[in-house]
């Protein structure tokens, strides 16, 4: 079974992904990692570049890959929701966590690698009300009371083990 983090972007995916790799002994590939190398591009280059439309068909093929493998801590993209397909494939081979960071604390964060965030908070809170309900709906585990990277990541490895072992 995989690990498989989804959220907000700056909820902390990649930063408590890299924790639970250690924690847990177990590979880490993150989707927008995967996009960049098979681009030989950086995110913010492909959406300058080539546009949302296809830095989420770059996704897409990145979740399919992420889900083929077996054992690993798989850090998604914050809009991996936004398509069902890629949805789908990451939850037949693997458990879906979803870190509902506050919005606060996100917005607080560095969000200049982000094109669709920037230096906007505003652009944050919108995007929250527009996907909140999908992190819900595919979310088997909601992490959302802890406050440091650190106690995310023991929650999340507590409740894989649990799962994993019953
Ligand atoms: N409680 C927390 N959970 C997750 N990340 C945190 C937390 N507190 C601070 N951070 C910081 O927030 C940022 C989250 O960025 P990142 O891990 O890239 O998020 P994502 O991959 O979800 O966009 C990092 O700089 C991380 O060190
Ligand atoms: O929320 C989004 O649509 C995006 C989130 C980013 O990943 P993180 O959530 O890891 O920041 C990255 O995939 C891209 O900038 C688009
Ligand atoms: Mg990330």
């Amino acid at each position: 079974m995989n690990l498989v983090l989804i959220g907000m972007p700056g909820s902390g995916k990649s930063t408590v992904g890299k924790i639970l790799s250690k924690m847990l002994c177990m590979p880490l590939v993150d989707t927008d990692a995967l996009v960049e190398q098979t681009a030989g591009k950086t995110i913010p280059e492909l959406f300058a570049q080539e546009g949302e439309r296809a830095f989420r068909d770059r996704e897409t093929a990145a979740a399919r890959q992420a889900a083929e493998l077996d054992n690993t801590v798989i850090a998604t993209g914050g809009g991996i929701i936004l398509r069902p397909e890629n949805m789908e494939a990451l939850a037949a081979t693997g458990l879906i966590f979803f870190r509902d960071r506050d919005l606060e604390d996100i917005i607080g964060e560095d969000h200049m690698g982000r094109p669709l965030v920037g230096k906007d908070p505003d652009k944050l809170r919108i995007l929250y009300t527009q996907r909140i309900d999908f992190y819900r709906k595919y979310a088997q585990y909601t992490i959302s009371d802890t406050k440091t990277a650190e106690e995310a990541a023991a929650r999340i490895a507590a409740l894989y083990r649990e799962a994993c072992q019953s």
